[in-house]
């Protein structure tokens, strides 16, 4: 699912954002990243988007080597994945429904498809009720909830969250947690950036902690550990 060998990233800055990363994702898996900030966990998301490029080594997503992709293929490796932001990111001017409709409709899909679909996603979020509100009548979970929405509809294999629990509280955080496993639990695997301790101890999932750029921990049903 995600390999990554022996990947470094320099900016044009000259600032060392990953170090000689190597690990590897199966199929199916949940897996927190930790670590402070600066520390490239930011970063490792970006280059699985082919949103940033490698300085060296080989990043592979659903077998397909993203940083040999030409411009015009990126847009099929992206619809392979879904992308949860901290910040959310809802089109504002755009219903519950709406948003997700959009990520739909940017590939064209039929109107039928994406109506039915668009439902079923809501409902699995928890939001059927709310299909009609726009995101300033949303509470932040809620508008966290859409924005999973949307990043499932299109059935991606891989979900990545960017610290999703990041502007919520330890309840609502608990609920959208809960949300992830669900969608881990039908098949996506999950890869999620995370601040978040108590969330990490409690679920009990691989942990990777980056420090400096660098993978220092790698452990099966880990904890956040005390460092960060
Ligand atoms: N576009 C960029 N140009 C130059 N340096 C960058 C850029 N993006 C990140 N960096 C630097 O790379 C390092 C890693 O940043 P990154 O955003 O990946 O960290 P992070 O672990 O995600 O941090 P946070 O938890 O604060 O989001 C930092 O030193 C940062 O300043």
């Amino acid at each position: 699912m995600i390999d990554l060998k022996d990947v470094s990233k320099m900016y044009d800055n000259g600032s060392a954002a990953l170090d000689h990363v190597s690990l590897h994702i199966n199929k199916g898996e949940f897996v927190f990243v930790v670590g402070a900030s600066g520390a490239g966990k930011s970063t490792l998301i970006k280059l699985l988007s082919h949103e940033e490029l490698p300085s060296s080594g080989s990043v592979v997503v659903n077998d397909t080597e993203v940083n040999k992709l030409s411009k015009s293929r990126v847009p099929y490796l992206r619809r392979k994945m879904g992308i949860v932001f901290q910040d959310f990111r809802l089109l504002p001017n755009k219903t519950a429904e709406e948003n997700v409709a959009f990520a739909m409709e940017v590939i064209e899909t039929p109107r039928r498809v994406i109506k039915e679909r668009v439902r079923t996603v809501l409902d699995l979020v928890g939001l059927a009720g709310k299909a009609d509100a726009l995101p300033q009548n949303l509470s932040g979970g809620e508008q966290q909830r859409v924005a999973i929405a949307r990043a499932i509809v299109n059935r991606p294999l891989l979900l990545i969250a960017d610290e999703p629990t990041g502007n919520l509280d330890p309840e609502t955080s608990r609920d959208i947690m809960d949300t992830f496993k669900k969608i881990n639990h039908m098949g996506t695997t999950v890869l999620m950036v995370t601040h978040d301790k108590q969330m990490v101890d409690m679920m009990n999932k691989r942990v990777i902690e980056i420090v400096d750029g660098k993978v220092v921990r790698d452990e099966q049903k880990g904890a956040y550990g005390d460092e960060n």
